[in-house]
């Protein structure tokens, strides 16, 4: 017996392939079941007890040795490290986003806070945009702005369960005040539990009016200093360029309130800040490092891709040796992107980074296939519900009841009612029809119905019902000169001693193909066979002659046998142009002067037919054989 190998979540074809069959047999097999079929495509996972009765149909074993090494798989993820010792923590510069209403000036404070760093750099020149950048204060002290203005990136990264920044500053234009996204801001950063800085931008405006937006703001829960909270606000120019420096020193009071500190040490933790490829480079992401210092040669993970560090770049694309917590950085060597606000996480080496991606990619598998299995259940549940609703309408119902709703249905199936044995066409198939469930009899049923060779042999069905063989069946087995087929049933020994007794055709199977060959056989069976000529040899005359014998001159053919042999025991026809003239036994056969059996190819002969047949040269002379064919339905139920 063939043993399959099983697993969960198997699909249609996964499970055709294990048992080495095609995918009919698989369809085939789910007939039995209350599957509908029409929800059934070949990448449609099957449950395990449908996988198991399908095997088990198909008299082969399962081996579900699988099912446990894949429940066990072990957890192979990469993750954090635990808390850091407090002696480990070293000063790092906090990460500041900018949010604010639309218009009020986002945009160009970035920008003029990027320029201030150009201008203090003098090797300047090519400001790019990564996601982030650093801002270097004359006092020595570190900014990292994160460049990805709006809120989207802030509350698609808090989504994510990444919160990366420690400052929001709050622009808002002088003149206009608090606006929509103003607010929404405030309400993004009070989420996030992330303080603000308030920079009241267009101050160079003359109708600007920074002490109604402080104001305005009170209303929000943000007090500025002056009214007693600790909110603190700097008026500026982001478009002239005023009080930026103002701004960033109050921004690096606030970190210092807040003693941003970090490990610097051991494996890298960051997060993704935004990814984008470089047709020279490869895929690039922009990252923040949390912990430890990133280098050259690091491995890393995040999300489902890895990279083995090949460069380390700052916003001005210069090469970096080393990026430690709190500084943007970009880093070149992944496999592929990853996406924005993915976790960075360092890894031992790259067969383990290569662990976790695989671990990654089976964990979303698992998880993509746990909702189809969802889907398809509740699909077939509904099928369930529609098929029972169908068979309780059908359950009180007596068989010939049930009958004469298929019959309805079924029309051209023809149904007899009760006749003599006598009166019984030979060319009809009686059948009496038993199955094990509604759904494998009303499958056979079905195929039935397709059966459309009546002119060859009529199919009539006596009765048809649920269980075992009984004695019901082959009394009107003997009543109807019928054929009992039955369909994952059983008959007993007693039962089968009275069949025999009373020479009644049992035939039972597990496999509806099968059934539906042997029905074809007995379909076979009944039609009349037919003739078939099959050609054993072919002369052509060359010559005509003819000789005495007694008072009478009989026409002999002068032939060469060109192609297989003539034999005397066989047939013979006489063809002159085509038609055939004459058929019947020879009356003699000679080879030169002898009687002979048997002239072979390339060998002459002289034979002759009939006395009063007279051959013509060119005639063609054909030995052949007559056989009877048994003729085969032409009924084709698609099996
Ligand atoms: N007068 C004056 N105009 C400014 C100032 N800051 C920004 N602007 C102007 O205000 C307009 C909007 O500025 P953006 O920096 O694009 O504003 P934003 O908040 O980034 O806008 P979105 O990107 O649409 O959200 C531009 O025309 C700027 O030139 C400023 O300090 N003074």
């Amino acid at each position: 017996i063939g043993e399959v190998e099983i697993k969960q979540m198997m699909t249609v074809e996964e499970l055709a392939q294990a048992m080495g069959k095609d995918i009919d047999h698989i369809y085939e097999a789910l007939l039995y079941t209350d599957i509908n079929l029409d929800s059934v495509e070949p990448d449609s996972v099957l449950q395990e007890d449908h996988i198991k009765m399908i095997v088990q149909k198909s008299g082969m074993k399962y081996k579900s040795a699988k099912l446990k090494e894949e429940k066990e798989r072990k957890n192979t993820d990469a993750v954090k490290r635990p808390p850091a010792d407090p002696a480990d923590l070293t000063p790092r510069p906090p990460v500041v986003t900018i949010l604010g209403h639309v218009d009020h000036g986002k945009t160009t404070l970035l920008d003029s806070l990027r320029k201030t760093q150009v201008a203090s750099m003098e090797a300047g020149g090519i400001t790019q945009h990564i996601g982030a950048f650093l801002v270097h204060m004359p006092s020595g002290e570190k900014i990292t702005f994160l460049d990805t203005p709006g809120h989207a990136a802030f509350s698609a990264m808090r989504a994510r369960g990444t919160n990366v920044t420690d400052i929001v500053i709050l622009v808002v234009a002088a003149e206009d005040g608090v606006m929509q996204q103003t607010i929404e801001s405030i309400e993004h950063a009070k989420n996030a539990g992330v303080p603000l800085v308030l920079a009241i931008n267009k101050c160079d405006k003359p109708e600007a009016d920074p002490e109604r937006v402080k104001k305005e703001l009170l209303a929000y829960d943000v007090v500025c200093e002056e009214f007693g909270g600790d909110v603190q606000a700097v008026n500026i120019s982001a478009l002239k360029g005023e009080n930026l420096m103002v701004l960033a020193e109050a921004t690096v009071a606030l970190a210092e309130m807040l003693e941003l500190k970090a490990d610097a040490t051991g494996l890298v933790e960051g997060t993704v800040i935004e990814s984008r490829k470089d047709k020279g480079k490869g895929p690039l992401t922009t990252a923040i490092i949390q912990r430890g210092t990133l280098r050259k040669g690091c491995v890393l993970v995040a999300g489902k891709t890895w990279a083995k560090v090949r460069f380390l770049f700052d916003e001005n694309g210069k090469a970096m040796d080393a990026a430690s917590p709190g500084i943007p950085v970009e880093i070149m060597g992944w496999k592929e992107a990853p996406s924005a606000g993915d976790e960075i996480l360092e890894v031992e080496s790259e067969q383990r980074a290569q662990e976790v991606v695989a671990w990654r990619t089976y964990v979303e598998q698992q998880e993509k296939l746990k909702k189809d299995i969802e889907v398809i259940e509740a699909k077939q549940k509904e099928h369930r519900l529609e098929y029972k609703k169908k068979q309780e309408k059908l359950a009180h119902l007596t068989w010939r009841q049930r009958k004469a709703v298929l019959y309805k249905a079924n029309k051209h199936l023809m149904f007899s009612r009760p006749k003599e044995r006598t009166e019984m066409d030979e060319n009809t198939l009686s059948l009496i029809v038993k199955g094990d469930v509604d759904g494998s009899l009303e499958a056979i049923l079905n195929i039935l119905d397709s059966y459309d060779c009546e002119d060859e042999c009529k199919l009539d069905i006596v009765y048809f019902g649920l269980g075992d063989i009984s004695e019901n069946d082959i009394s009107l087995a003997e009543a109807f000169n019928g054929v009992i087929f039955g369909f994952s049933v059983k008959a007993n020994e007693s039962i089968k001693k009275l069949a025999d007794k009373k020479g009644i055709k049992i035939k039972l199977h597990n496999i509806i193909y099968k059934l539906v060959d042997d029905l074809k056989d007995e379909l076979n069976c009944r039609l009349p066979s037919t003739v078939v000529d099959t050609t054993i040899g072919e002369a052509s005359v060359l010559d005509t002659f003819s000789v005495t014998v007694g008072k009478n001159k009989i026409p002999v053919a002068g032939c060469r046998v060109h192609k297989g042999l003539l034999d005397r025991k066989m047939k013979f026809k006489l063809i002159r142009n085509r038609d055939v003239i004459w058929k019947g036994c020879l009356s003699s056969l000679k080879h030169h002067k002898d009687d002979v059996q048997v002239i072979k190819t390339g060998m002459d002969c002289g034979l002759s037919l009939d006395k009063n047949l007279e051959f013509n040269i060119g005639d063609e002379i054909i030995c052949y054989e007559e056989k009877e064919v048994q003729q085969t339905t032409s009924w084709d139920p698609g099996f």
